[in-house]
């Protein structure tokens, strides 16, 4: 039996095209088998794949070897968690997440979306990714690729559609655990979208998973920014900062006559944000065009249209909060 040469082993792997400085010195069993250790730092779901594969082949394809072995290994970048909460349901979270999402990814941050509202997971219809499953990998899911830039994973995608989520806190927050330690790849952010309220499931996400900041969501009416203050409360308790508050569905242009009226008054957040000496973000109206263009899975911030420009504002806030200096 012949022994594989460690030279030609390490001949084999330099010419595998990308391995400059990932692989480290095969060893070799007494069998012949050979394991080699790959780091994958940075490289996304299918080219680490292709990299195991093209080694596999190239170390395979040498005399004396009877097995190969790939380990896989990354650093743990450090991915920076952004959650999107609101103190209570319908205020337009979900929509504004998507939306910060697409418009991070369309100004050239790498950005993915986890959808962590198990009472109504929406970010598949948002991002018309419905019916989609995410694949596994070694008990690691991968994101859905989107055709907006933005890779997501949905509490929604992990049971059948239509099939109500009543899951209680442990499942809840295993669930979403896999949602965030999935395979991101190369994405530097990760927006959340947080079930509404301040229950179980956000304490313990805010606790375990520690995002480094929070967009607070809420209507400009006062019932709205009550709940408001109480997930800044949270978010506050927790430690995690808050960037700042928007204000969404502010004031609504007729599209017919281009009359303007507040049906829920105007500039409530701005001023409670104010109070609380928390930034305020930016300002969504309510417009139509926003809402069906969310229903048809096509979200503004895609498009060029004057309801994607909000989204766009509130991205390069949010862009200019990241890049803030840090201590
Ligand atoms: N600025 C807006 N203009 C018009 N419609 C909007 C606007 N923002 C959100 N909507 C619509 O309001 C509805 C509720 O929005 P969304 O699902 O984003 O709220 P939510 O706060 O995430 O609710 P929940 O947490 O209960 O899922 C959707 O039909 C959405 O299209």
């Amino acid at each position: 039996m012949t022994y594989p040469e460690a030279d030609a082993l390490a001949a084999a792997l330099a010419r595998v095209t990308g391995i400059e400085g990932r692989a480290a010195a095969p060893r070799r069993g007494a069998d012949g088998a050979v394991s080699v250790v790959l780091d994958v730092t940075g490289l996304d779901g299918d080219r680490r794949a292709a990299l195991e594969d093209e080694m596999k082949r190239a170390l395979g394809a040498v005399p004396g070897v009877t097995a190969v072995r790939v380990a896989q290994t990354a650093e743990k970048t450090g991915r920076r968690i952004i959650a999107v909460g609101s103190g209570k349901g319908g205020v337009g979270k979900s929509t504004l997440a998507a939306n910060l999402a697409v418009a991070l990814a369309r100004a050239g941050t790498r950005t993915g979306l986890v959808d962590a509202d198990i009472y109504g997971p929406s970010q598949p219809r948002l991002l018309s990714a419905e019916g989609i499953r995410p694949e596994g990998r070694d008990k690691t899911l991968l994101p859905v690729a989107t055709r907006f830039g933005v890779p997501m994973l949905s509490m929604g995608q992990l049971v059948e559609p239509g099939q109500a989520i009543a899951w209680r806190g442990p499942m809840a927050g295993s669930a979403l655990a896999q949602l965030l330690d999935a395979d991101w790849g190369d994405c530097e952010v990760l927006i959340v979208d947080l079930p509404p309220g301040t229950g179980d499931v956000q304490l313990s996400m805010l606790q375990k998973h520690r995002p480094e900041g929070a967009v607070i969501v809420s209507t400009p009416q006062d019932l709205a920014l009550i709940d408001a203050m109480r997930a800044i409360d949270l978010f506050g308790k927790t430690g995690v900062p808050v960037i700042g508050v928007v204000e969404n569905m502010a004031g609504y242009i007729c599209p017919h006559c281009g009359e303007f009226s507040d049906p829920f008054g105007i500039g409530g957040a701005e001023s409670a944000a104010g109070t609380m000496g928390l930034p305020f973000l930016g300002r969504v109206p309510l417009d139509p065009a926003i809402r069906r263009r969310s229903d048809a899975g096509d979200p503004p911030a895609a498009g060029d249209e004057p309801e994607g420009e909000a989204f766009a504002l509130l991205a390069a806030r949010v862009r200019q909060w990241l890049d803030r200096p840090r201590a």
